[in-house]
């Protein structure tokens, strides 16, 4: 049977979830892919870390180690930052690699030439992980919303926020104890600085702006706000009242503008987010044929990620499946 070697760059959360992943779903790729995938190599930073990784994988801090693999077809991306991530993702490609990105801070930014890049090459770049963990998005947008004119997003994208505000409402937490909870799960960012002052909501509101509008409003002028300034006082007073903050991001044409905003909102119990609790995230696509829906389901951790980034992989591999296709 064919092999598909493919490398890991990062073995944190989403790394080590895409790894067992692969291992405890190599009958499903086998018969989906006709073939096997081999994790040839993991790029990681700290090399004293204790990590479980098979012996026969190529564990390294060198990025060049990885690009040599002879026969190298795929590259998982899930490193943290702008760079070195965009630097390893566009020599992968030049190299005729496929890559499949959960980096939303450096796709934000670098989709586009990594995309264009991409298609000169003719290689395939996913990144579904990127914005709301395993709700398939980007997908939903790109092959089912093809025809819709789609005049607004509105959106809960960051998973540590939403649990936050949850486990302060529900439980009566302190911030810095629900955020500490977070972070032992797993959701937050390396820095949780990024997800609670909002950067990290941005950023997936920026993935989606381009891929739903072909642009991106000026980031300068978007509105970013955290949860950081709400107390437990302020969510248990809104609850009271039967309402319930969530943090939004919102995007929308304004003539021939796009106005954008992250931030906390009070939101009554009809609205389509009110009800979205713990880790998940929502994300609310007017279409113009659609009308409103609004998907919902897991927005960060170890295999929700992976999900989404073994999804795109297999995506990426399988021809297009027919209207009928039952396999
Ligand atoms: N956690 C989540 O739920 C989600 C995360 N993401 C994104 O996925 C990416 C990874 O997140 P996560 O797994 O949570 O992060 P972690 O902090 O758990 O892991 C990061 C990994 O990247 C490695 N790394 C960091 N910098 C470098 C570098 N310069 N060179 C080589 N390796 C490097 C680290 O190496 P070492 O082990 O040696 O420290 C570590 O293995 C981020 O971009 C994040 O925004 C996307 C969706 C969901
Ligand atoms: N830190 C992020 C992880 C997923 O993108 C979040 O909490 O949503």
């Amino acid at each position: 049977m064919r092999v598909i070697k493919a490398a890991l760059l990062g073995f944190g959360t989403v790394g080590q979830g895409v790894y067992e992943a692969v291992r405890t779903h190599r009958e499903q790729l086998k018969e989906k892919l006709h073939a096997e995938v081999e994790i040839a190599a993991v790029l990681i930073k700290n090399p004293r870390k204790k990590r479980n990784i098979d012996s026969s994988v190529l564990v390294t801090t060198d990025f060049r180690e990885v690009l040599a693999i002879p026969g190298l077809e795929v590259v998982f991306e899930a490193i943290i930052g702008e760079e070195p991530g965009f630097s390893y993702c566009l020599q992968a490609i030049e190299k005729g690699c496929h890559v499949i990105t959960a980096n939303k801070v450096m796709f934000a930014r670098y989709g586009n030439v990594l995309l264009e890049k991409a298609k000169e090459k003719g290689v395939f770049v996913g990144y579904e992980a990127t914005t709301a963990g395993g709700i398939p998005v980007i997908r939903t947008i790109s092959q089912q919303l093809q025809v819709n004119d789609i005049q607004r997003v509105q959106a809960i994208l960051n998973g540590t926020s939403n649990f936050v505000l949850s486990a302060m409402r529900e439980k009566h937490l302190p911030f810095e104890e629900a955020l500490e909870i977070a972070r032992q799960h797993g959701y937050a960012e390396a820095d949780p600085g990024n997800d609670v002052k909002g950067q990290d909501a941005f950023c997936k509101l920026m993935i989606l702006s381009r891929l739903v509008f072909g642009t991106q409003p000026d980031w300068e002028k978007v509105e970013v706000e955290g949860i950081g300034g709400l107390s437990l006082a302020d969510i248990e007073r809104a609850d009271r009242q039967g309402l319930r903050y969530k943090h939004i991001a919102d995007i929308y044409r304004d003539g021939g503008t796009l106005k954008a905003s992250v931030k906390p909102v009070l939101v009554p119990p009809e609205h389509a987010l009110y009800a979205v609790e713990g880790v998940n995230n929502a994300i609310t696509i007017y279409g113009s044929l659609i009308g409103k829906i609004t998907l919902t389901g897991p927005g960060a951790g170890k295999f929700p990620t992976a999900s989404a980034m073994i999804e795109d992989f297999a995506a990426g591999y399988r021809p297009v499946p027919q209207l009928d296709a039952v396999s």
